[in-house]
């Protein structure tokens, strides 16, 4: 069911050659842009006629209004399980222990006297948080977009996701509830292309309810067409990623438990047909072992036709053997994985030289799945290698940093010759001019 790959005995291969052993999903985003522009350009002329269009047309209901009503946000919490409302705001609690330490601190450096750069840190005016809700829903991802968003100081905050038909077109109760209890109330019913563009766009106000403002920023995970969307409206948006489906990568040795190992592979193939499941051991013995489990495990599994088994057959997933784990260590790092779980005897010190991965889980008590939902972690990571390039969602995602540059006339003077000099290098003499203008037209002599 699961493929391998046997990569013992010749030397590793290098760079993107390594890479490219372990291939990703086909998650054509340029392709599926052509299905987008059509959608977006809609959603930008006829505003929200357009998004309860294509509601009915892919979500199968077709909405009055886009703006999920108050009293529908504080029904959803009222009526909310008790046992998932504490884990929600355990959930919370511990999301906000950690973003609020990654809070960016004015700091001023004094470059010469009488001349200082300050570094001040802005939070965006309004963002549109998209919140997944097609094959599965994600209240989590509530927490994931909103907690780092209002750590940042974000004053206006939307979300979004899919209408629900069982729900009466409102987004799922718990994503609703979620919204509640971090306070936000300004949610709307709509998913995929159609609600990225609402943000980007904004949407008329009608007799029956105010529009969507248009956003600055737009975050939060989705599918392909959710990512061509970010795509095609970034710019006039910004956007934190693309992100793909769901993987996660394990490097294991002959210590590692096969049933933890088995249980947290098949954890995120049950997200989507697409996602990724990576094993990368130096022991064969766990290698079988974790294929018997993978048997066992998904034979007593939901969601296994649909997405479980597909995921876990595609060429994205498979075991890997490799000589001993310092390959493997150039394996995980050439795969980028969103999540690399680390269970193997040493695995604090293993991870530490991890380069590349949205997240690393140490050791057998760090399964995904507590990042997912309660390690206090960001669960939006980037997916498909970027992790080589880029970060996770964080209260950063929400901040422009601005350099505020205050210098007296002696410390003008005192570079000024500099700047001319690199003027005139450039031809650019109009730049030189702008420092002489405030010397009589001259260069001022430097100390
Ligand atoms: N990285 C993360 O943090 C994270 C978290 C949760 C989920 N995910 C991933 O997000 C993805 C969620 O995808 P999903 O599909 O379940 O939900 P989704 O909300 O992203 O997409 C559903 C929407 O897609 C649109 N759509 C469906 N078919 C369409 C079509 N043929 N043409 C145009 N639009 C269409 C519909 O409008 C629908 O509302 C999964 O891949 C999952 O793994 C990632
Ligand atoms: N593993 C997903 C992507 O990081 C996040 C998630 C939400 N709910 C469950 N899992
Ligand atoms: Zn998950």
């Amino acid at each position: 069911m699961i493929s391998r790959i046997d990569l013992r005995g010749d030397a590793l291969p290098e760079g993107s050659a390594l890479r490219d052993l372990l291939p990703r999903a086909e998650f054509d985003v340029e392709a599926a842009l052509e299905k987008v522009r059509p959608i977006c350009e809609d959603v930008r002329h006829h505003g929200a006629a357009a998004v309860i269009d294509y509601g009915e047309k892919f979500d199968g209901v077709r909405l009055e209004r886009l703006r999920v009503p108050a009293e529908a946000i504080a029904r959803a919490l009222a009526e909310l399980d008790p046992a998932v409302r504490a884990a929600l705001e355990e959930s919370i609690r511990r999301a906000r222990l950690v973003h609020r330490d990654q809070r960016r601190t004015t700091h001023t450096t004094q470059v010469v006297p009488g001349g200082t750069v300050t570094e001040k840190w802005i939070p965006v005016d309004r963002v549109g948080l998209y919140v997944p809700g097609g094959r599965a829903v994600y209240p989590s991802s509530v927490v994931m977009n909103v907690v780092p968003a209002q750590e940042a100081g974000v004053e206006g905050i939307a979300v979004s996701s899919p209408p629900q038909k069982e729900f009466g077109g409102l987004p799922h109760p718990t994503i609703l509830a979620a919204c509640a209890l971090l306070g936000v109330d300004e949610v709307y019913a709509a998913g995929g292309a159609q609600a990225i563009a609402m943000f980007a766009y904004g949407t008329a106000s009608t007799a029956d309810e105010p529009g969507c403002e248009p956003v600055n920023l737009v975050t939060g995970p989705g599918n392909i067409f959710v990512a061509a969307a970010k795509r095609l409206l970034k710019g006039r948006i910004g956007i934190d990623a693309e992100a793909g489906p769901t993987e996660i990568a394990v490097l294991a040795d002959s210590t590692a438990d096969p049933v933890h190992v088995a249980a947290d592979l098949i954890s995120q193939a049950e997200h989507d047909p697409m996602a990724a499941s990576v094993l990368v051991t130096d022991s064969p013995e766990l290698a079988e072992a974790v294929e018997a489990e993978l048997k066992a495990q998904v034979a007593v599994a939901r969601h296994v036709e649909d997405r479980i088994a597909p995921a876990l057959a595609g060429k994205q997933s498979a075991i890997v053997l490799v000589t001993d784990l310092e390959d493997g260590l150039k394996v995980v790092d050439a795969y980028g994985a969103e999540h690399l779980e680390i269970q193997t005897a040493d695995a604090a010190a293993l991870a530490d030289r991890v380069r590349n991965a949205g997240a690393v889980f140490v050791g057998p008590w760090a399964p995904v799945s507590l990042g997912d939902y309660c390690a206090g972690s960001n669960h939006v990571l980037p997916t498909g290698g970027c992790a080589c390039h880029s970060s996770g969602l964080s209260v950063q995602s929400f901040l422009r940093g601005v350099h505020i540059v205050d210098y007296t006339r002696d410390a003008l003077a005192d570079v000024a010759h500099h700047v001319v000099t690199l003027a005139e290098a450039e031809d650019l003499p109009a730049h030189g001019a702008a420092i002489k203008a405030r010397f009589g037209w001259k260069v001022p002599e430097s100390k």
